[in-house]
């Protein structure tokens, strides 16, 4: 399905105008106030804009209410019904969808199923965790079998050691599913999304393949967020093979041989030398100086490695020491245990914008 919305909200300074292709995961960025709540409410119907287009395929939503839309919205908090067991509430969409009862029930444990709750079906909402709850919301959205999903920071109540997990599986179940994520974190984005929208003041400021909008952003708020560097490459089993070369890291999750993935390391984490480094389990660019810039207490410097943007914040003293200079050939090293390596959306031409 494909999403085309235009809208425009004055009082809450909104005017923006995308499109998300069939099967496409976009991340909706940008800091708080922006809007993409607003956006998600606006494409679920719960707010009807001064002006406003919501098309899926050819469909015009305009005029539809929510339930009728088939798009499900997800936020961070679950909302299940309490009087109800998981595998209740999971049989609950396709049930009001006009399936009988036992078929509801089945759609609703292939749901369970695939998020990895079957062993739950039975419990109440109470007796289960904060990301047991969430997959089984998630479960529930999907049972409806809606044709587009999405979802206000789902990860936001959820503890960083479950984070990974269910980022792993929500990534399992919206492939091939048109969908939005509203979210701050950029490791979300990465494995959610092929594309990134940044959403500044009720404007688009960026769109594009979302290694490029977070490696290489342009607006402010994408440079603040992402900070990290990020190298798009191959994970070969053992590595990720790079333009920049081969970079060795600890995946965060399962990875397959020749499937798309990202390394990612903070600047603070990586040293600068003169002369090209050696040393295992150390990752090593080379490249001349872009920029040399002050960041708080520190120096930020960025080089190019072959075409891949790469920075290392290092103390003003190191930056003297080392007479760094626009120009001057460095490398910048870091160490493989420093170096994140996950998974990436696989990526795929990007729809057409309309509007801009
Ligand atoms: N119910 C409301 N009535 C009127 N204005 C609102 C309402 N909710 C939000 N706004 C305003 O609309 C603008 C966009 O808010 P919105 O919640 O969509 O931003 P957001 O990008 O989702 O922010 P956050 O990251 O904080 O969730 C803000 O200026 C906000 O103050």
């Amino acid at each position: 399905m494909t999403l085309d919305v235009r809208a425009i909200v004055p009082d809450r300074g909104l005017d923006i105008a995308f499109t998300v292709g069939d099967g496409e995961t976009v991340a909706l960025m940008g800091p708080n106030g922006a809007g993409k709540s607003t956006v998600l409410s606006i494409i679920a119907g719960l707010i009807r804009p001064t002006s406003s287009h919501v098309h899926i395929d050819d469909r015009n939503l305009d005029r539809e209410p929510p339930h009728r839309r088939g798009v499900a919205l997800l936020s961070q908090d679950p909302l299940l019904f309490p009087h109800l067991s998981a595998a209740d509430n999971v049989a609950f969409a396709p049930r009001a969808a006009g399936n009988r009862r036992r078929t509801a029930r089945r759609i609703g444990a292939d749901h369970l199923d695939r998020l990895g709750m079957s062993a739950y079906a039975s419990r109440r909402p109470r007796e289960l965790s904060g990301g047991q709850a969430q997959r089984v919301a998630i479960a529930r959205a999907l049972a409806a079998d809606p044709r587009v999903v999405l979802l206000d920071e789902p990860f936001a109540a959820i503890d960083a050691e479950s984070r990974p997990h269910l980022r792993h599986d929500l990534r399992k179940v919206l492939a091939g599913r048109t969908a939005i994520v509203v979210t701050h974190d950029v490791l979300d984005a990465l494995a959610l999304a092929t594309r990134v929208i940044v959403l500044e003041a009720g404007r688009i400021v960026e769109d594009g393949p979302t290694a490029e909008v977070l490696g290489r952003p342009r607006s402010a708020f994408a440079a603040g967020l992402a900070g990290f560097n990020i190298v798009p490459g191959t994970w070969t089993g053992t590595s990720v093979a790079t333009a920049a070369g081969e970079l060795y890291g600890t995946p965060t999750e399962d990875l397959t041989p020749d499937s798309p993935a990202v390394v990612l390391t903070r600047p603070g984490a990586v040293s600068v030398f003169l002369e090209p480094a050696h040393g295992s389990m150390r990752n090593h660019l080379t490249g001349p100086i872009r920029v040399l810039e002050p960041l708080g207490d520190r120096v930020r410097v960025r080089i190019d490695a072959s075409g891949i943007p790469y920075a290392a914040d290092i103390t003003p003293a190191a930056a003297a020491e080392l007479a760094l200079r626009v120009g001057a050939v460095v490398t910048l090293s870091v160490k493989a245990t420093e170096t994140m390596v996950l998974a990436e959306a696989t990526p795929r031409a990007s729809a057409p914008t309309t509007g801009l």
